[in-house]
């Protein structure tokens, strides 16, 4: 095995994260890494979060995300507050300033030992989400799935939290939805240039909503932290609730969104250490901590 490095298995409200210390080294985890420790069901993941050496001055460290089939995300928030998780627990520190593809983000732990993460600004424009055609109201745009003439699910709003979503807009039931079926579809639709996480929202009052999302990269996951942000922007937007939401996801766990006056958006909610070992970041080949809890 090559140089080994040490990762934490944790999850942000069942998003299923390895947070891999790659501080004080050159090399990256790679493709093959990631879909290697995917495959195991010990350390299957949807999201990698890898802790290089900061590149920019005023930040702490880059963070560098892969999901679970090997390509990049620019933004993972459930992923973050799991790595604010185990950098408090090293350090002692409670704020941190990250570096990520998606840009520089703020992060604090609370004495109740939630995060709070500033994933930035929402941007609504169709070449920033990216959308592959012109639409200059990304509030609803003209997509749908199912029979033409009776669809399954359409008209979503798209956003960009750093990375491209797209919300649908449901009365019924989200678990009615054969998400694992529509999602992959939706994913790789030619409308998406760079694919796009997929979201079932269902509005519940003006302060609450649940959603469902099929992941660009990862599938289906029992939670989100950006969709649950492009979640609320968009339905803030369209006067479907308040800025200020509480949302339910499939884990069960809930995540709070707040759409802030200066245009950030900030997710807060739990995080969960479960087991810690080291990895070949080439190979992905893994050994668990002989103290670390099964
Ligand atoms: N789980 C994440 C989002 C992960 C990134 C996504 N799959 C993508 O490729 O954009 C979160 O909590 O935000």
């Amino acid at each position: 095995m090559a140089s080994t490095a040490p990762f934490a298995k944790m999850n942000g409200i069942g998003n299923e994260i390895i947070v891999a210390d790659m501080r004080g080294r050159a090399d990256q985890v790679t493709a093959a890494a990631a879909l290697a420790l995917n495959a195991d069901a010990a350390t299957r993941f949807d999201q990698i979060m890898a802790i290089h050496d900061a590149r920019t001055p005023g930040t702490a460290y880059y963070v560098d995300i892969l999901n679970s089939d090997g390509t990049s995300a620019q933004a993972c928030g459930n992923g973050m507050r799991c790595v604010v998780q185990a950098l408090a627990a090293e350090t002692g520190q409670k704020t941190f300033t990250f570096e990520t593809r998606a840009g520089i983000l703020n992060a604090r732990e609370h004495a109740d030992g939630t995060i709070s993460v500033d994933m930035g600004m929402p941007h609504f424009g169709w070449q920033e989400i990216p959308l592959a055609e012109e639409f200059r109201d990304t509030r609803m745009i003209e997509l749908q799935i199912g029979p033409i003439d009776a669809p399954v699910l359409h008209s979503p709003s798209a956003v960009s939290m750093g990375n491209p979503h797209a919300i649908f807009w449901v009365d019924r039931d989200v678990w009615s939805y054969e998400l694992e079926r529509f999602g992959p579809l939706l994913e790789n639709h030619p409308i998406f240039p760079e694919r796009a996480n997929i979201t079932i929202a269902q509005v519940t009052s003006p302060e609450s909503m649940i959603i469902r999302t099929w992941e660009r990269g990862a599938g289906l996951t029992k939670a989100c932290g950006s969709a649950a942000c492009a979640s609320v922007v968009a339905a803030a937007r369209t006067r479907r609730t308040g800025r200020s939401v509480n949302l339910l996801t499939p884990g069960g766990g809930t995540l709070h969104v707040e759409w802030l006056d200066n245009d950030h958006v900030i997710l807060t909610g739990a995080a969960e250490w479960e087991f810690s070992g080291s990895f070949d970041p080439s190979t992905g080949t893994w050994a668990r901590d002989t103290e670390s809890a099964a």
